[in-house]
């Protein structure tokens, strides 16, 4: 497929709660644009876009694959994207490479808690979207109930494009109120034919009623309109449509369409509403990012013409060797050509280029300005890089990276595996920057870190699977911060003997605790000692930044605290880089100690939905968990029960609420922020309670 004009592609993910259908949607998108001849379906195990293994045991789409198909002569690039909160980074990161997005919710389920969760990562990208009500064959689909709750959770504006012909089972067709026209799907060939017809008599005045909704809503954003409405002209769709896409582009309104993809119905619609609001790559503000070593940022336009300028925002391992995949913001590049990656300050080939379809990829000799594509051939570049023309060096503006919670020891099964586990968990943590390792120095074991307990298990089973690398595991443990209570000031001195000659460096720290969340300031002011150099300055700054990492006393790193380093003395002939570098460090290490050391844990967002007759039961166990009950709401004979609770009393929280609930209790977690341990956690680790 040539390439088409800018103004004609679409680059979109889909966002939405788990087992809301975005891979039933998914699905469907690429059966009717034609990619796919075999309609997958997640019940059965064999849905394209779900192409790793446990994916398609567990049901649930854990990474992200770009694949492109057309749709009345526009390109869409289609980025599917992870529901479950434990791989939030991949939402992140997809949300950074994408234009605009469909949020999907469940009819029956309405806004559940991680789609108000995904919701809220994307009015931070300012991504705009559209929304697709899924569901609406099962018996209990409650429109209504779903659009108050988008205002009331969401705090957003929908605006109802259609609305139902039939109801839960019976649901057969839309009333597309922009056309006033009915839609139906057949039944016979897989939804693949689409009739429109007249509004059927009885759904007339509710039709006109809708579409005076929607007119108002398109007022919003255009003066002729609203000036039309007011003579009780009429206004075309076209009209309509113009005025909506200005709304959705500026995130103002999100237009509602309505369906079952499961019974293949809503689809094309959602299709046309897809190229008819969501902006082109020229529609989004331009690329932001820095000249290394300067403050100055420059904008990049989507233009094939400038400067080659690239996001690396997804990177996958693929037999041993990297598959990037890149959204490209600005220029051209051929495949075979040198790029300079500006995060890593090295230069890479992007030997080959692909255009990746769900599961085969066509190869392509290049790559600009709007596309996303997957490259072989970089060997250096991490998920987040920036990959430039060199002679227009920049750095695009970072991923937020959040700080793993969970760590969990791993120790390889045989001698064959113990070869492999290092170098397995070196590619596994090229795609996923939440995901670390590190060796515990006391221990010697593998220490893996991560954003929940899935997270982790995910991580062991693609070890097992993908690189047959057997491991034993230990159980999940929570990842502790340490943090200084008090202000103190230590002054070091490092001295060591080296081939006959003294040598070292002098430090003179002052520790403040800063207030929660802060994490980790140092600074080593210009005045410090006139005529130091700005190596030495460097020097003390990495070192405590390292040292802070390691943290002070029970290997779990520092936060919440600024460092300032006073004074670095010279003394001409001794001091020296590493003298300094020695000094600082353990300059650190000790006044941490000194200044009133504790520990804080993780504490969770956690929101619980349960039948109401177990609301008092959870209630209680919530509580025990050192659970703060931050509210409950009902729906139906639904509770949802807002809570912060630390993580730690969340092992294995899943098997305990369904044995509470008889199975019908579900939940999500997310990251709130860090608490004081309590004095158990403290004696444990050696520190004052
Ligand atoms: N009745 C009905 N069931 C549906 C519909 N769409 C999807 N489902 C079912 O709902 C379940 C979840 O659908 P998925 O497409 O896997 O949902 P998902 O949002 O991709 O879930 P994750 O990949 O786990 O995030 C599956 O069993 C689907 O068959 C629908 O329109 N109607």
């Amino acid at each position: 497929m040539a390439r088409p004009p800018l103004d004609q592609v679409r680059t979109i993910g889909i966002i939405s709660h788990i087992d809301a259908g975005k891979t039933t949607v998914s699905e469907r998108i690429l059966f009717y644009t034609g990619e796919t001849h075999k309609m997958g379906e997640v019940h059965d195990g064999d849905a394209v876009m779900d192409w790793m293994p446990q994916e398609q045991e567990r049901g649930i789409t854990i990474t992200s694959t770009a694949t492109v198909c057309t749709w009345r002569n526009h390109r869409l690039n289609l980025v599917d994207t992870p529901g479950h909160i434990d791989f939030t980074i991949e939402v992140e990161r997809s949300l950074r490479a994408l234009d605009g997005a469909v949020a999907i919710f469940s009819a029956v389920e309405g806004v559940q808690p991680q789609s108000e969760s995904v919701w809220r990562q994307a009015d931070r990208y300012r991504v705009p979207r559209i929304c697709f009500i899924n569901k609406m064959d099962r018996v209990g689909a409650d429109l209504r109930g779903t659009l108050r709750q988008m205002e009331e959770k969401l705090k957003a504006r929908p605006v109802l494009l259609q609305l139902p012909v039939g109801e839960e089972t019976g649901f057969r067709g839309v009333i597309d109120l922009l056309a006033a026209e009915l839609v139906a799907f057949a039944e016979g060939d897989q939804g693949r034919t689409v009739s429109r017809g007249p509004v059927p008599a009885d759904l007339l005045d509710a039709a006109r009623e809708a579409r005076d909704a929607v007119a108002e809503a398109a007022a919003d954003f255009d003066d002729a309109i609203l000036a039309d409405l007011l003579e009780d002209k009429d206004i075309s769709a076209d009209r309509l449509r113009g005025a909506l896409r200005r709304g959705v582009l500026a995130c103002r309104i999100f237009p509602v369409l309505l369906g079952s993809a499961l019974r293949n119905k809503g689809i094309q619609p959602l299709l046309d509403a897809v190229v008819d609001f969501l902006p082109s790559p020229l529609d989004v503000p331009p690329a932001k990012g820095q000249r290394p070593g300067s403050e100055t940022v420059d904008e990049l336009p989507c233009d094939p013409r400038g400067p080659f300028c690239a996001l690396a925002f997804k990177v996958q391992s693929e037999e041993g060797r990297k598959l990037t995949y890149l959204r490209v913001y600005s220029g051209t590049i051929k495949a075979g050509g040198a790029v300079w990656n500006s995060s890593r300050g090295c230069f890479e080939k992007l030997a080959r280029l692909f255009r990746m379809h769900a599961h085969k990829r066509e190869q392509i000799e290049e790559a600009a300005a709007g596309d996303i594509v997957a490259a072989a051939g970089l060997k250096e570049v991490l998920t987040g890089d920036t990959l430039c023309d060199p002679a227009h060096r920049i750095v695009l503006e970072g991923l937020a990276v959040p700080e793993p919670v969970v760590s969990l020891a791993v120790e390889a099964r045989g001698v064959d595996d113990r070869d492999k586990l290092l170098p397995a968990l070196e590619k596994l943590q090229w795609e996923d920057p939440t995901f670390r390792v590190h060796e515990d120095e006391e221990t010697g074991q593998t220490i893996l870190t991560g954003m929940g307990e899935l997270h982790l298990e995910v991580v062991v089973d693609r070890l097992q699977r993908e690189f047959g690398v057997g491991v034993k595991t230990g159980r999940p443990q929570v990842v502790y911060r340490e943090t200084i209570t008090r202000p103190v000031e230590r002054r070091e001195v490092f001295r060591a003997e080296h081939e006959g000659k003294v040598q070292g460096g002098e430090v003179l720290l002052q520790l403040s605790p800063l207030p929660r969340g802060a994490g980790v300031r140092v600074s080593v002011p210009d005045a410090a000692e006139p005529g130091i150099g700005k190596e030495l300055r460097d020097a003390a700054a990495d070192s405590i930044g390292r040292a802070c990492s390691a943290g002070s006393r029970t290997g779990y790193p520092l936060t919440d605290l600024e460092v300032r380093v006073a004074a670095v003395p010279v003394e001409p002939g001794v001091t020296t880089e590493a003298g300094v570098r020695a000094a600082a460090g353990r300059g650190l290490m000790l006044a941490a100690r000194d200044a009133g050391l504790t520990l804080l844990e993780p504490v969770m967002n956690l929101e619980i939905v349960i039948p109401a007759d177990y609301a008092g039961k959870v209630l209680g166990s919530v509580q025990q968990k050192r659970g703060r009950i931050e509210g409950i709401s009902s729906q139906g004979d639904t509770e949802t029960i807002r809570a912060l609770v630390p993580l730690a009393e969340l092992f294995g929280y899943m098997t305990e609420l369904r044995s509470a609930t008889k199975g019908r209790g579900t939940y999500t977690m997310e990251f709130s922020h860090h608490d004081r341990a309590p004095a158990e956690v403290l004696r444990r680790f050696g520190l004052e309670a």
